[in-house]
């Protein structure tokens, strides 16, 4: 069953001219939000072949149904479960995205929209739970994470991990048992980082498209082996990001933690190549929107595609998985 829903997932991220993780209403998103993806072939026959995706008809759930109990309160007693959920999310709008810059390895700081995505972001991943948070090492992902935790509702304290000397690990030491236990860790890695955009980096993206082609820009900008001068191409970001998530990231998800990477347009998508088992011809379509908060559940050692989180209402974080439901209501009666 879960094989096929990677399966169903990858047909429907090549099944659009443009693919974008956009959380405004795709077809993609509405449909895995609400978890009524189609099985392959149950409805339109060939439909992988032809990259389409059914519109409506025989849709099969590709997860199990979640039953909660009568009392609504959920059943606390720890499960032992290898499922984990992954979160991935690009971060907010940056100065350089606003004025339209390569930025590449650029530190660029969030806008106040970039600010604001962060913020709505958290709200719409604030039920589901993450022990343990990526971002890359400049300041736009970072922020992004620390905003978007803040909005959490467990309410632990999102804490950098400085591990490039031994005075800075033992100079950050926490000392209570019970606050470590109230804190996440957040680990930095360069290798998350932006592609290097070599020498585009600072120029304005329209006026580079007018002295050099529409074409050149793009495959510049999207191709999956074609470098910018000087700079990466999505395969030499995909050869550091993809190793550095399966040796760092992989374990803790194969471990049972929850998982948050923040990280950049390009960095993500290589990884969400390697994820969803894309060509190289079908990530040239896939675009990543900036602040938009993506679902992956880890089972059985696949990555189940489950779309962009739609917010703290109950349909939506209910429908993921049972596991997920569980902690949304321990959620809800820590509260009451
Ligand atoms: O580095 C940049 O300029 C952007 O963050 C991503 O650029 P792109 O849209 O060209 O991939």
């Amino acid at each position: 069953m879960y094989r096929m829903a990677a399966a169903t997932s990858h047909n429907a991220i090549v099944s659009t001219q443009s693919h974008r993780w956009n959380g405004k209403n795709s077809r993609l998103d509405k449909r895995t939000a609400n978890v009524r993806l189609v099985s392959v072939g149950s409805c339109c026959p060939g439909s992988r072949k032809l990259g389409l995706v059914c519109a409506s008809g025989s849709q099969s759930s590709v997860i199990d149904p979640v039953h909660l109990p009568s009392n609504g309160k959920g059943d606390h007693s720890p499960k032992k479960s290898s499922e984990s959920s992954l979160i991935l999310i690009r971060h907010g709008e940056s100065m350089w995205n606003e004025k339209n810059l390569f930025t590449g390895c650029v530190d660029v700081p969030l806008t106040p929209k970039g600010v604001e995505e962060a913020i709505e972001a958290g709200k719409r991943i604030c039920n589901i739970p993450i022990d343990v948070i990526f971002t890359s090492a400049m300041i736009r992902s970072q922020m992004t994470a620390m905003l978007a935790m803040m909005q959490h509702r467990r309410k632990k304290v999102p804490i950098i991990t400085h591990k490039e000397s031994e005075q800075a690990q033992s100079w950050s030491k926490i000392y209570s048992e019970d606050t470590k236990e109230q804190s996440i860790p957040v680990i930095t890695a360069w290798q998350l980082n932006e592609r290097m955009y070599g020498e585009l980096q600072g120029l304005n993206k329209q006026e580079t498209a007018d002295r050099f082609g529409k074409e050149q820009v793009h495959e510049w900008r999207r191709s999956y082996d074609t470098p910018p001068p000087n700079g990466e191409s999505l395969e030499m970001c995909a050869d550091r990001a993809v190793s550095y998530f399966k040796d760092q990231v992989v374990p803790h998800l194969t471990a049972g933690k929850h998982v948050m990477v923040a990280a950049h347009a390009n960095s993500l998508r290589s990884i969400i190549m390697h994820l969803d088992k894309l060509t190289s011809q079908e990530v040239i379509s896939l675009e990543l929107s900036t602040g938009i908060p993506m679902l992956y559940i880890f089972k059985e050692g696949e990555f189940i595609r489950r779309g962009s989180p739609v917010g703290p209402s109950e349909a939506s974080v209910y429908a993921y998985t049972r596991n997920l439901a569980t902690y949304r209501n321990t959620l809800d009666s820590m509260v009451q």
